[in-house]
């Protein structure tokens, strides 16, 4: 029987599945998260890598793979909120629907506090939201890594990647993976790869996705170029964000998850992790 597998096709997951070769019997399909946590919700596909959230909130159901990640520890670079006025001042923000994960991340960090703005789900550039009203918005993945870079860039000689500002235009940029960090100390994770408890993945699609991965990361500045290309960003931004990630689902991560679960979804089952190599 086939195994169906889903990826989200965004940059940070290039050093993984770039170089991926597909055992026999597994097919996949890509597309955003949403639509890879629906994917497999519904039974659409066996396997992929959904936002973490839905996994915390279908913990009762699914298991994921236990060294598997795309976790940063501070920035992320692509997880954004654009906005006009300081956070404490905002009244309406715009979603991207794209994401579940970062979604959640934002009404935490909110809650944490003590605010309460308007979100609203609307699709379009940060900057043209902005000019109709909201005085946030929400973007995630590739188009808001560029839009982050056409806000704070461009990198010199003496602006790095660390030191670009914050904001430019009358925008100020909140990279929400920063705020976690800042809040709990802890990595956020926003995507593992998960699977339904009953239709665990063949050993072979793993063991080939650990040996993408290794590949992936041994030639990163090759990703990293062939990504900046398609991107229209300079390389050494794309390589600056893509070594960024932690990949791996490490210690660290875990506690950054479960503080996570325990703020936004009280009441999860306990999270389940599969095998990993060695085991
Ligand atoms: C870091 C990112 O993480 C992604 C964000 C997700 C979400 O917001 O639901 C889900 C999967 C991640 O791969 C990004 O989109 O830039």
């Amino acid at each position: 029987m086939t195994y169906r597998a889903g990826w989200i096709h965004f940059t940070n997951v290039a050093p993984i599945l770039d170089s991926l070769h597909l055992p026999p019997g597994v097919t996949a399909i890509t597309g955003v998260p949403t639509q890879m946590n629906a994917a497999l919700l519904a039974g659409e596909v066996d396997i992929a890598n959904i936002s973490a959230v839905e996994f915390i909130r279908h913990a009762d159901i699914l298991e994921a793979l236990p060294d598997f990640s795309v976790s940063v520890l501070g920035p992320v670079y692509s997880v954004n909120l654009f906005h006009t006025r300081p956070l404490e001042e905002l009244r309406r923000i715009a979603l991207t629907a794209q994401s579940a994960m970062s979604v959640a991340l934002l009404e935490v960090l909110l809650r944490e506090r003590g605010l309460s703005p308007v979100l609203e789900r609307a699709e379009g550039e940060a900057e043209e939201l902005l000019a109709s009203g909201y005085d946030g918005v929400l973007r995630i993945g590739d188009s808001a890594l560029r839009e982050w870079y056409s806000v704070v860039g461009p990198l010199t000689p003496e602006r790095t990647m660390t030191t670009l500002p914050g904001g430019g235009r009358g925008i100020t940029v909140t990279d929400l993976a920063d705020d976690w960090f800042r809040l709990t100390g802890h990595p956020f994770t926003f995507a593992v790869w998960a699977y339904r408890k009953d239709r665990p993945p063949p050993p072979e699609l793993v063991q080939a996705m650990r040996v993408a991965r290794r590949h992936g990361i041994g030639h990163l500045a090759e990703v990293a170029k062939r990504h900046a290309s398609l991107l229209g960003l300079p390389e050494r931004v794309v390589q600056h964000y893509l070594w960024n990630f932690r990949y791996h689902l490490e210690a660290p991560d875990r506690l950054g998850l479960e503080e996570f679960a325990a703020k936004a979804v009280p009441d999860h089952a306990p999270l389940c992790f599969g095998r990993g190599p060695g085991e």
